[in-house]
């Protein structure tokens, strides 16, 4: 397994073997092993259908897998519900931001704590110093300190993408995925994504989907390229885009 400089090889947080599901027999993903480390920002890249969205869907619960086995942190994530793979640590951003247009930047964060207000606890809810001082650490994280009071609706699109980031970061995930964290993103908003990204990985997993090759080079620890639901090649930026079935499948188009 490759891995960066100064990097420490341990056990995977997640380790992904001979996971395949089939749809009316045809095999999305297909046998696929996939190995992700604390502290690693691993992305998977391919051609449209290649079954990389389908992986984040598998793990997170949302689909359910033929044959295989997610285990992630010591636990068997394939027969637990969604829910309990929230609990268990794993946060899932979807390419649309699902914040709370009505609320401000302080209160979306907040009703992402576990701690924190619900939408439908608001009547007995006391707010907390342990929950304001997260929210305005979450805040910073994502460049949103100065803009706690606004409300999500007034953010520009690269705003509430990192606003649902935030949102994941409240609790504290040891696994978070991304699919197309930049799509739409201003150059700038790319650049404050990529150290972002870098920035929340330490201590945890970080699993992206990206079509965006130089948003890839500036994240990736190490790239995963799948096609036809199986890995075609796995290694640095550096190493994938030289190997020639990854330009003739993919990156040559
Ligand atoms: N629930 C489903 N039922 C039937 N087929 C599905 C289902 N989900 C995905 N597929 C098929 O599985 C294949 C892989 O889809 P997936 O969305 O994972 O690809 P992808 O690599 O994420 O592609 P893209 O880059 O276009 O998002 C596609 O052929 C898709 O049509």
């Amino acid at each position: 397994m490759s891995s960066p400089a100064g990097f420490q090889a341990a056990k995977p947080v997640l380790a992904i073997e001979g996971l395949t599901v089939s749809f009316d027999g045809f095999k999305a993903v297909n046998d696929l092993n996939l190995y992700v480390d604390r502290n690693e920002v691993h992305v998977v890249i391919g051609p449209n259908g290649a079954g990389k969205t389908t992986v984040l869907d598998l793990i997170c619960g949302k689909t359910k897998s033929t044959t295989g086995s997610i285990e992630f942190d010591g636990r068997e994530l394939t027969k637990m519900r969604e829910y309990d793979i929230v609990r268990a640590g794993v946060g899932r951003k979807f390419q649309n931001p699902s914040i709370y247009e009505n609320l401000t930047v302080f209160e979306n964060l907040e009703m992402s704590y576990p701690k924190g207000r619900k939408v439908f606890g608001a009547l007995f809810f006391k707010r907390t110093a342990e929950v304001v001082a997260r929210v305005e650490e979450v805040a910073g994280e994502i460049f949103l300190s100065e803009l706690l009071d606004k409300q999500a609706d007034l953010l520009s699109h690269g705003q509430k993408q990192w606003l649902e980031i935030g949102m994941l970061l409240m609790q504290d995930p040891a696994l978070l995925m991304l699919d197309e964290p930049v799509a739409g993103m201003s150059v700038s908003e790319r650049v404050q994504t990529a150290e972002l990204l870098n920035r929340i990985s330490k201590g945890r997993s970080v699993l992206v989907i990206e079509h965006d090759m130089e948003f890839v080079k500036s994240i990736a620890h190490r790239v995963t390229v799948l096609h036809q639901g199986k890995v075609l090649a796995e290694g640095s930026m550096e190493a994938v885009q030289t190997n020639p079935k990854v330009i003739e499948v993919y990156l040559g188009h």
